[in-house]
């Protein structure tokens, strides 16, 4: 699959007003393809808002958001271009998950076989034959992404895919999307799980109160934000308290007996120390994480609007 190294999807200058709310406001960001994008924001911060006008499902204030250079409804047989999972699909209850597919694939004029290639691609064969009714919420998200998939399409858009998912569920979407956006499709996630986001994304886009707070590759993001820190073990924890003091860092005793060190890098802790004539017995730089780095991004902008 090749597809356009620049970006797939390009939300510019979008805003999406409800009455007295502005849902989304005046949001920009592009999102490259053969990598996963994680979309967050907090509550209300109107992540599903924007897919939907991305979507063609809601109509802009202003704005405009492209894929491939083009709007959703000016998409000439969109599913083969887009796959889209909003919700846990619904389907007919007494309809069988494979005849749901039939049936999607029939109206778009696609082959039937797709029905059982995708229930393949998401492990739902054993299930394929079983009535809608009694699937599990993790069989349903499973099915909407097998229907998102018929089309073969380059750009998947998830909301929340991971809900009612167990934590199999997860690493096996985790698994999942990965080995698309390998492919060279462009995903594009919107989820609250922080931390599955920081193993599964490439790109994070960070939207609070309907607007932009950050975009970027993950790591960039993380470092941007100086939350690193530097973990240590030592016999002599008082005296290397003291030598980083005079090196301005700052050391706070963990639970597990080891210091957190913040204010310096590996290799100037590992110096003080060795200076002081103090034994190291761990030293390790830690990433500050996804979730740390939100809610400082987005404090004072979380909530209900
Ligand atoms: N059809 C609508 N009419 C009026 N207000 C709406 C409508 N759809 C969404 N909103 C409001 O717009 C804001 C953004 O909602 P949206 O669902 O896009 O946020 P979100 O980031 O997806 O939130 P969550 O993480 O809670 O799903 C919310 O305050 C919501 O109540």
């Amino acid at each position: 699959m090749t597809g356009p190294a620049s970006d797939a999807i390009v939300v510019d200058h979008l805003s999406k007003q409800y009455k007295k709310l502005r849902a989304v406001d005046d949001l920009s960001f592009s999102v490259r393809s053969g990598r996963v994008t994680g979309f967050l924001g907090p509550n209300g911060a109107g992540k599903t808002t924007t897919l939907r006008m991305l979507l063609g499902l809601v109509t802009p204030t202003s704005g405009n958001a492209t894929i491939g250079g083009e709007r959703y409804t000016e998409l000439h047989e969109p599913i083969k271009h887009v796959g889209a999972v909003l919700e846990a699909s619904s389907a007919h209850r007494g309809r069988t998950g494979r005849n749901h597919l039939r049936m999607i694939c029939r109206a778009a004029g696609l082959p039937d076989s797709r029905a059982d290639e995708t229930l393949e691609l998401v492990g739902l064969t054993p299930a394929g034959k079983r009535k809608f009714k009694g699937y599990s919420l993790g069989m349903k998200q499973r099915l909407g992404i097998a229907a998102a998939m018929l089309g073969n399409p380059r750009v998947l858009i998830l909301d929340e895919p991971a809900n009612g998912l167990d934590p199999e569920g997860i690493r096996w979407m985790r698994d999942l999307l990965k080995a698309l956006a390998a492919e060279g499709r462009t995903v594009l996630v919107s989820s609250h799980l922080l931390g599955e986001m920081q193993v599964l994304a490439d790109d994070v886009v960070i939207v609070a109160a309907g607007k932009l707070v950050r975009q970027g590759p993950v790591d960039e993001v993380l470092g941007s934000m100086g939350t690193s820190q530097v973990r240590v073990r030592t016999p002599q924890p008082a005296e290397l308290t003291t030598a980083l003091t005079s090196l301005g860092a700052s050391a706070t005793p963990q639970a597990d007996g080891s210091l957190l060190v913040s204010g310096a890098e590996a290799a100037a802790i590992g110096h003080a120390a060795f200076t002081a004539s103090v034994e190291l017995h761990e030293l390790v730089a830690e990433r500050g994480d996804l979730e740390q780095v939100f809610l400082q991004l987005t404090a004072g902008m979380a909530g209900i609007r």
